[in-house]
């Protein structure tokens, strides 16, 4: 196009296609494997995101997830939450590298530690989680082992909010998962992961084109309409057809 327009005209149009280009930014919080954060990759590399995820940070310096963000070309920081004397001071340093990059979402994805009311307030309404129970139920660690020790028929996963209670944010989509009689844990985990990485794409997605919002009330909302205490239920087939996926299983 150069050479077409005046100068002024050219830095114009430069302008609006450099805005147009600009998407929402998206920084991941990680501690493991990541294969959330893998999904997410693959989301966006597919153009189903609606964002561009700038940089990943993990409190453990070994976590693979790490690994595939660098392999992906996306800043890979590592924080160790050891080398702080303090949650609050590790929280801190958090947000100054977090805010580096101006995001206008934070994604937790397997982040395994409790944050601080003031990294909560500081990214209130703009920060999502990915919990493996179906929640209010199993809160916390362990979710597996103990809605197996208790002989659930449903498990699944829940994508909410992050509020100062922990996993008590309000719920935008969850996913079942049916409980086999003597369900083999391994298989439950890896059924629950299947749709953890469908479902979050979907949630970041919609967060991003800002069709899911937390109100001031501390609502979930999806195109304005309050979501119920569990969430969009949404079903495999469903969410892969959302995502626009074949059906893994
Ligand atoms: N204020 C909040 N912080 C976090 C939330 C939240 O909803 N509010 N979600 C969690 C994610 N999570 C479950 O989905 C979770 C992560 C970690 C823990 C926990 O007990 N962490 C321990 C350390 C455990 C370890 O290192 O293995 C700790 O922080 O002391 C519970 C639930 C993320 N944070
Ligand atoms: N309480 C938080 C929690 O347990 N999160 C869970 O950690 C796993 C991380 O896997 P990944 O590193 O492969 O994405 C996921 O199953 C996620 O639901």
């Amino acid at each position: 196009m150069s050479g077409d327009y005046p100068s002024q005209q050219q830095d114009t149009l430069n302008d609006f296609e450099a805005a147009a280009a600009e998407k929402p930014r998206v920084v991941v919080l990680i501690s493991g494997n990541g294969s959330n954060l893998q999904a997410l990759l693959d989301a966006q590399a597919h153009d189903e995101l609606g964002g561009d995820i700038v940089a990943v940070v993990s409190n453990k310096a070994d976590a693979y997830g790490l690994r595939r963000a660098k392999d992906a070309g996306v800043d890979a920081v590592a924080l160790p939450h050891r080398e702080y004397d303090s949650r609050e001071a590790f929280d801190a340093a958090l947000i100054k590298v977090i805010d580096r990059h101006e995001p206008h979402l934070i994604v937790l994805a397997g982040f395994m530690r409790i944050l601080t009311p003031g990294f909560v307030d500081h990214y209130r309404g703009r920060m999502l989680n990915v919990h493996p129970s179906l929640l209010p139920a199993y809160q916390g660690l362990h979710t597996h082992q103990r809605a197996l020790a208790d002989g659930v028929e449903e498990h699944g996963v829940s994508v909410h909010f992050v509020t100062e209670e922990l996993d008590g944010g309000p719920v935008v989509i969850q996913a079942v998962v049916n409980v086999e009689p003597n369900q083999d844990i391994d298989a439950l985990i890896e059924k629950v992961h299947a749709r953890e990485h469908l479902i979050y794409p979907i949630a970041v997605r919609w967060f991003l084109e800002g069709r899911v919002k937390l109100s001031p009330q501390g609502k979930a909302t999806l195109d304005d309409i309050p979501l119920p205490p569990t969430g969009l239920r949404m079903s495999h087939a469903d969410a892969a057809e959302e995502l626009d996926e074949d059906l893994d299983d």
